[in-house]
């Protein structure tokens, strides 16, 4: 089976996760894998002590289980993807099967960080947003979605997502193919990675 994988990083709120759903729905017959069902379990941590894990870190990522999950897609295997739960900070106990399909969508914050991954992947992908608009989209999101106070969205921001955010993401920019600016709603830059994943998925 010949498989491509197709790898979106980016900050916290840039619009990675719109960026997959928009190319999904052009290409239904992919498949997403999101580096967040691979965060290891924090389930100590709540809104009034949200410094006690860093989830903004590499090692906060069991990466060696998302490399052999990828590695086996891309050899034509099935996986049972981890699953995440953002509100209780830990790992369902449920998890997902996926076959495997010739197209892969794998995005995250740190998917071009780990080598590994980056080298599994086929077209690197960054999608970039000023911090403040991501910070804004962040705040609203994790307070409507992700059962957060406005307190700790900010504790977190400044305390760890920022520095981590400068640290591990912004350099990772060098890997990328393409860069998207603003993220999932420029309709231009959708529509040439679409057709270009399409022409890709024709020649498979
Ligand atoms: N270009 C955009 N303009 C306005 N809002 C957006 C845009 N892209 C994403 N959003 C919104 O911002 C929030 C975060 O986007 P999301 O795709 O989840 O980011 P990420 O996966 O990078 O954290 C979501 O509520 C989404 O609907
Ligand atoms: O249990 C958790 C796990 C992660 N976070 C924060 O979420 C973002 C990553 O999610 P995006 O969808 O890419 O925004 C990360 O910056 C962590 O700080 C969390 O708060 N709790």
């Amino acid at each position: 089976m010949n498989v491509k994988l197709i790898g979106i990083t980016g900050g916290s709120g840039s619009g990675k996760s719109t960026v997959v759903r928009k190319i999904s729905e052009a290409h239904p017959d992919s498949i997403c894998i999101a580096q967040d069902n691979y965060y290891k379990s924090a389930s100590f941590v709540n809104n009034h002590n949200i410094l006690a894990f860093n989830f903004d870190h590499p090692d906060a990522f069991d990466m060696d289980l998302m490399v052999e999950n990828l590695k086996d897609l891309k050899a034509g295997k099935a996986i049972d993807m981890p699953q995440y739960d953002f509100v209780k900070h830990q790992r369902k106990p449920e998890t997902k099967h996926i076959e495997p399909k010739t197209i892969i969508i794998v995005d995250g914050l740190m998917v071009l960080y780990d080598k590994r991954i980056r080298d599994l992947l086929d077209l690197k992908l960054f999608v970039d947003t000023p911090s403040d608009i991501r910070f804004v989209r962040r705040l609203q999101r994790d307070i409507k979605e992700r059962g957060r106070t406005v307190e700790s969205v900010v504790e977190q921001y400044i305390n760890v997502v920022r520095p981590g955010h400068f640290n591990f993401i912004e350099p990772c920019k060098e890997y990328a193919d393409l860069i998207i600016p603003e993220g999932g709603y420029n309709e231009h830059a959708l529509d040439v990675i679409i057709k270009y994943i399409q022409t890709v998925a024709n020649q498979l």
